[in-house]
């Protein structure tokens, strides 16, 4: 099953530095390890904001809650979630 998740990252403005690179590096090893897995298909930024539109491909929603629910800035972080299906006009034979 595919999702839209719509990421807004919100670290507190207190956060010391180090800590916040640390938690972003731990979330970028992360979501690269999913998007090698092909869980995580896609993963935009959001021209102008610190969010981010990403695809997930999961196998339901309990998988995906578990998936993003790991992610290291998830404490931090409005989540907007949207499941998806194909689309009766699209071309593309993948997008299933
Ligand atoms: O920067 C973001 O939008 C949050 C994020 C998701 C994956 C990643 O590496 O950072």
């Amino acid at each position: 099953m595919l999702f839209q998740v719509e990421m807004t990252v919100k670290l507190p403005t207190d956060m010391p530095t180090e800590q916040a690179d640390k938690i972003k590096a731990t979330e970028k090893s992360y979501s690269q390890d999913l998007q090698r897995q092909g869980k995580w298909r896609h993963l935009w930024r959001v021209a102008g904001s610190y969010s981010n539109v990403s695809i997930f491909d999961a196998e339901d929603n309990a998988e995906l809650q578990e998936l993003v629910s790991n992610l290291p800035l998830f404490p931090y972080m409005e989540i907007n979630v949207k499941p998806l299906c194909r689309h009766p006009s699209s071309v593309r034979e993948d997008d299933s």
